[in-house]
């Protein structure tokens, strides 16, 4: 799954973003993930967790800097072709967004129709998507009869329904409880084990450190520290888990100032 590869799936090189006002974003990332990787962002509110996953999905633009999608910069892609980069991952943003009026299976029906798929498809995959996330059994309740984590999982169906080969994920878990948090976690790890390549931003630090998945820790819009994946499988519950640090940083990330352009 992690194997090193000449060709990474997503490359960071030096990439800054700088928002309006001077406010720093990122201050110079610099890292790879492979494709089959599972990586976790965490760090400090405004640390630039956010900022880095949306450079991939285009949501921001780096002010100096790459940042590389299969050798392509994302940057550099047309205004008009946004659309179709977005339809090649599934994003599951911080705040669920969910229709507050249609049903689970509206939702994500609804999502396949605004980008493209017959009603046919639809019929055929919703499902099915639903079926993936274990939220079957609520499909015709509406999000505010859900509770956070079957609203989390109705976000995560949605982000599925192009199988997309990449997942991002937004604080995933940031409302829910520990036990929610983890079956969210399993869920992706779930995707994860199918081949989606998954990166996620969290603060969840107690579940992160069971996941045994590498770990990009943030600060001040930099990379401060890069743990390698243990890949150590935790069956149990999260809460029998004796608390453990994880291993001290092998791939530490240099960045370098750099005077940012437009
Ligand atoms: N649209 C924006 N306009 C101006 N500044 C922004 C914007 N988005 C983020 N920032 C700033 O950029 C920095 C990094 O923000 P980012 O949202 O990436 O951090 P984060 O680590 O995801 O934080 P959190 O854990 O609170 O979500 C912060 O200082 C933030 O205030």
């Amino acid at each position: 799954m992690n194997s090193a590869s000449t060709n990474p799936y997503i490359s960071f090189q030096d990439a800054r973003v700088e928002y309006a006002g001077h406010v720093s974003g990122l201050n110079g990332v610099t890292l790879d993930v492979q494709k089959g990787e599972f990586v976790f962002f965490v760090g400090k509110t405004g640390a630039g967790k956010s900022t880095l996953i949306k450079l991939v999905t285009r949501e921001v633009r780096p002010t100096a800097g790459r940042v590389l999608l299969q050798g392509k910069s994302v940057g550099d892609i047309p205004g008009g072709d946004i659309a179709k980069l977005r339809r090649g991952m599934g994003i599951v943003p911080q705040d669920f967004a969910l229709l507050p009026r249609k049903r689970v299976w509206e939702n994500v029906a609804y999502a396949m129709r605004a980008v493209g798929h017959s009603r046919r498809d639809v019929r055929q995959r919703v499902p099915d998507i639903l079926e993936q996330v274990n939220i079957a059994h609520r499909a015709d309740a509406f999000p505010a009869e859900l509770s956070g984590g079957e609203q989390q999982r109705v976000a995560i169906a949605r982000a599925l329904i192009n199988n997309p080969p990449l997942l991002l994920a937004d604080e995933p878990t940031g409302n829910l409880d520990p036990d929610h948090s983890w079956e969210i976690m399993e869920l992706l790890k779930a995707l994860n084990l199918k081949g989606t390549t998954v990166l996620v931003a969290s603060h969840d630090m107690l579940v992160i450190h069971r996941m045994g998945k590498r770990i990009v820790t943030l600060d001040h819009g930099r990379v401060t520290e890069d743990v390698p994946a243990t890949n150590v499988i935790w069956t149990g519950s999260p809460l029998d888990i004796p608390t453990a640090s994880p291993p001290p940083s092998t791939e530490g990330q240099e960045t370098t100032e750099e005077a940012p352009d437009a």
